[in-house]
């Protein structure tokens, strides 16, 4: 069995819809991963074993997703020196902003990678960690050249009214 490289953990079942982006490009790429809900807030004691144990699991990056008051992917970094991507989701009340600044305003010395709220945020966060696990996989790097040279190719292709 390949061992897992990349875990992505979400605050709540509420972020898959948002999360479920990144995992998407995870299984495109091959990449093997695990997902699940943990929680800082909710269930700060399994969240502690989750990051403590992400080294010796081999976990190469975590990408973190949470809403609001987000202090998943924090507090994930705080106990893991395994690089941590953090995926703002949209709140109801706030659109996410309360999200990406809880996410992104980290004090000097333990950083979180953060992304854009959302689901762009969540597929770019994906992209991201496979970015960095090409730099030590030929294979992959191959793979992921061929994903740009085709967005290029669609972003070239697209049409506007006016030109029809
Ligand atoms: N931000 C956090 C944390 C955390 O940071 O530990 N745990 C849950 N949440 C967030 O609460 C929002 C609402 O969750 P519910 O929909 O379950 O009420 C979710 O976006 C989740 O990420």
């Amino acid at each position: 069995m390949t061992p897992i490289q990349v875990g992505v953990v979400m605050g709540s079942s509420s972020d898959w819809e948002t999360m479920q982006h990144a995992v998407a490009i995870l299984q495109q790429f091959g990449i093997a991963f695990e997902a699940q809900v943990v929680s800082a807030h909710r269930m700060p004691d399994d969240m502690f074993r989750f990051a403590e144990s992400a080294v010796e699991r081999g976990l190469k990056a975590i990408i973190a997703g949470a809403g609001g008051a987000a202090h998943l992917p924090g507090m994930i970094a705080a106990k893991t020196p395994v690089p941590v991507l953090g995926v703002p989701v949209a709140s109801r009340h706030l659109q996410g902003v309360d999200s990406l600044h809880s996410i992104v305003q980290m004090p000097k010395g333990v950083p979180v990678a953060t992304f854009a709220i959302g689901q762009a945020g969540a597929a770019n966060a994906a992209l991201f960690a496979v970015a960095m696990l090409a730099n030590e996989d030929p294979a992959l790097r191959a793979k992921l050249d061929a994903f740009r040279a085709e967005q290029t190719e669609a972003a070239r292709n697209m049409t506007l009214p006016v030109n029809e």
